[in-house]
């Protein structure tokens, strides 16, 4: 290296040859301006450039609390929670937790107005929340607005796997057209009987346990959700394999609770700091680590099983993910120019276990309270279902389809209880959106959670459970037809959404054509959120279970 450096050295010295010393003294020189040009960067990304773009919203109107370094107003954020965490909800029926569940919105746009932002880390970031200027953030096909490098999910790289919804650009287009097929509707709709085997057989151990208790008995729903979704994944996804699929959900409820514990150090929320080599980030890598090494495993016998027969991929989604990826290979070859590796393979599986877990379960959980707390739905529901599929649960995808008021009450759920409760994206370039300059760089947050309760979108009882709402589709439900947006919408709308909503009626349907569900006293109402972004409950849903009475079916 010193050798190469000298000559380069000579060339600029015009041929005259340096001493040691000299060349020591230059070296000293290098180092000492790549270190000041690394402080000019740093001090440009975490001071200059937030307060710039403060500068440009502020002369707009926009406002905002002021800037803090490094943290932000995180600290503000955590504070206001857990005031609003510390306020007793009326009863089950009043949703008014959205505060706690999406505290920066609530507490900048109260301070502030419709027109707000505030500083996550080094990130200036404006809400948007009138429908017209979501749509179009969300409909910009030329993805001049791209997910932020800096969000809560990728702040939880190695759980979430850096899959689809944290890829950019080029990357993320050759991802969603090799992935897409495997979510289409169709493909989804075979998949059916697998799900119903995932939601009967925890239906089995229930009726096993009414049995044994010689009647009802209290259930914690949580835990049940997240077994019957990891099983559901394991199965679609794993197919025979879906033991592997189980050790991937083990080790992702490990990291999962490590990022927990992470995240209540409001230092997790500084930029670069999964970089640092702390003891929770040298667990986590471990963790990482194995997992990754489970789904490999499954990926490279498949692809072994592969060489001996052409349908050894198999039908579940890894198999068609690599199917996808093998035909994309062949126009690889053929002059296209990416692949999908094993690695992206792994990332993509761990995204679609993460992303379909956390948020189905939660959501259905969320659902068995709903159904449990409002009777007259349960039984609407019910007679629903017993009509379309029959007392022995004869499911298929058209008898899914037909499920008209169990949709209603999903959508339902879904607008008080929005698994996802913010999109985020950045500005790619200078944007005009609305009446707004929006300058390069600048974060967008799309509070879902709240467009999904604003009184001006929904009406007076925009506050209130009421599934009719729905009863003549979404556009009639509301002010706007993007005010109801629990998937998004798009080219990055959640690619899970058919698998969600068919496996979200299929457990509605077993539950309901085998049991009846009330609240159990021990249940405390208390929604707050896992990893800051999907709604849990606190302490668990108890509800109590007991077998339909002889004369319902
Ligand atoms: C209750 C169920 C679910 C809800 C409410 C939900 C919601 C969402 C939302 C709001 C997005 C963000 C889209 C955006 O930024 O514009 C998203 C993205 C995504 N979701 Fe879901 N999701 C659910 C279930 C699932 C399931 C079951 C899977 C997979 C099996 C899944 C996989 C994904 C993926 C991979 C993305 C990223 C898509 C991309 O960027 O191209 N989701 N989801």
């Amino acid at each position: 290296m010193m050798i190469m450096m000298g000559r380069s050295l000579n060339e600029l010295f015009e041929g005259k040859v340096l001493t040691w010393r000299e060349a020591a003294g230059v070296v000293v020189f290098v180092v000492v301006m790549a270190i000041l040009q690394s402080l000019h960067s740093l001090i440009n990304r975490v001071w200059w450039e937030p307060k710039k773009l403060q500068r440009i919203m502020e002369k707009q109107g926009w406002k905002g609390p002021p800037f803090r370094l490094f943290v932000g107003n995180m600290a503000d954020v955590m504070r206001f929670r857990e005031r609003e965490m510390a306020k007793e909800l009326s009863s089950i029926r009043d949703f008014t937790f959205t505060a706690r569940l999406h505290p920066q919105y609530a507490l900048f746009s109260s301070t502030y107005g419709d027109k707000s932002f505030f500083f996550q880390g080094d990130q200036l970031r404006i809400f948007i929340s009138d429908p017209h200027l979501v749509k179009e953030v969300l409909l910009n096909e030329l993805g001049n607005y791209y997910r932020p490098e800096g969000s809560i999910l990728h702040k939880i790289i190695p759980l979430v796997g850096r899959g689809l919804a944290n890829l950019n650009g080029e990357e993320w287009v050759m991802h969603r057209r090799i992935l897409d097929p495997a979510f289409r509707v169709e493909t989804i709709k075979g998949m059916v009987g697998t799900m119903v085997i995932a939601a009967e057989s925890m239906m089995e151990t229930w009726e096993q346990r009414i049995k044994d208790r010689k009647g009802s008995i209290e259930i914690e729903v949580t835990e049940d959700m997240r077994i019957i979704t990891a099983d559901t994944i394991s199965r679609t996804a794993f197919g025979s394999s879906y033991t592997k699929g189980q050790q991937v959900f083990e080790g992702i409820n490990k990291l999962r609770s490590t990022f927990v514990e992470a995240s209540n150090n409001p230092l997790f929320w500084m930029s670069g700091y999964r970089f640092l080599p702390t003891a929770i980030n040298r667990k986590i890598a471990k963790l990482k680590r194995e997992n990754d090494e489970t789904i490999k495993h499954v990926i490279q016998s498949r692809k072994e099983l592969a060489k001996l027969g052409k349908d050894a991929y198999g039908n579940d989604l890894l198999g068609l993910m690599l199917i996808a990826a093998d035909e994309d290979h062949v126009k690889a070859a053929n002059g296209t120019k990416h692949q999908l590796t094993t690695q992206d393979l792994v990332e993509e599986c761990k995204h679609f276990f993460f992303g379909g877990y956390e948020t189905m379960s939660s959501f259905l959980t969320w659902t068995m309270l709903m159904l449990a707390e409002y009777p007259e739905w349960q039984e609407c529901a019910r007679t629903e279902i017993l009509k379309v599929c029959g007392p022995k649960n004869d499911m298929d995808a058209s008898k899914l389809n037909q499920l008209k008021i169990v949709g209603m009450i999903l959508n339902e759920v879904h607008r008080h209880f929005t698994s996802v409760l913010q999109i985020s994206r950045v500005a790619k370039k200078d944007m005009q959106l609305g009446d707004n300059f929006v300058p390069k760089g600048l974060s967008i947050e799309i509070p879902l959670l709240h467009i999904h309760h604003d009184p001006r979108l929904w009406g007076e009882d925009a506050w209130q459970f009421n599934p009719n709402r729905f009863a003549n589709g979404v556009s009639k439900a509301c002010q706007h037809p993007q005010a109801f947006i629990p998937f998004s919408f798009g080219p990055r709308h959640c690619i899970g959404q058919h698998f969600g909503m068919m496996e979200s009626k299929i457990v509605v349907a077993s539950v309901l054509l085998r049991f009846q569900l009330s609240v159990s006293p021990n249940y405390k109402h208390c929604p707050t959120t896992l990893l800051g972004f999907i709604p849990s409950p606190k302490t668990g849903v108890q509800l109590i279970v007991e077998n339909l009475k002889p004369n319902v079916l």
